[in-house]
């Protein structure tokens, strides 16, 4: 069973749609949000999603700023192409910064 199959555009579509607030880059091969909260709320918030990453065992980039957490996700194993667990774990991390309140 490969880590995880490429989803077809059109499954793409229908997974953002369940996600407001996060867009496609330029290539559809990402998916991202940039959320808004105080530096150290957002280091923490940036703790708490790692934590959801080990226990999913999929990952994402987080770029923390002055006052941002920029979230980035693709799958590698799939040659760094959107796959369900990209959905997956935005989900989890979306239900994470609502509850450390993050825009
Ligand atoms: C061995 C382990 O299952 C792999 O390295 C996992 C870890 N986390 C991962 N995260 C992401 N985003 N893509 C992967 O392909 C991936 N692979």
């Amino acid at each position: 069973m490969p880590y995880a199959d490429p989803l077809s555009p059109k499954e793409i579509e229908d997974r953002l749609a369940e996600l407001p607030g996060w867009e496609l880059s330029e290539g559809g091969t990402e998916l991202r949000r940039t959320y808004h909260l105080a530096h150290l709320p957002a280091a923490i918030l940036a703790l708490h999603i790692a934590g959801i990453q080990d226990e999913l065992n999929h990952h994402s980039d987080l770029t923390l700023g002055y006052d941002t957490l920029a979230v980035s996700l693709t799958t590698h194993a799939a040659g760094s192409r959107l796959t369900g667990k990209d959905f997956d774990l935005a989900a989890r991390i979306a239900a994470a910064a609502e509850a450390h309140q993050a825009r």
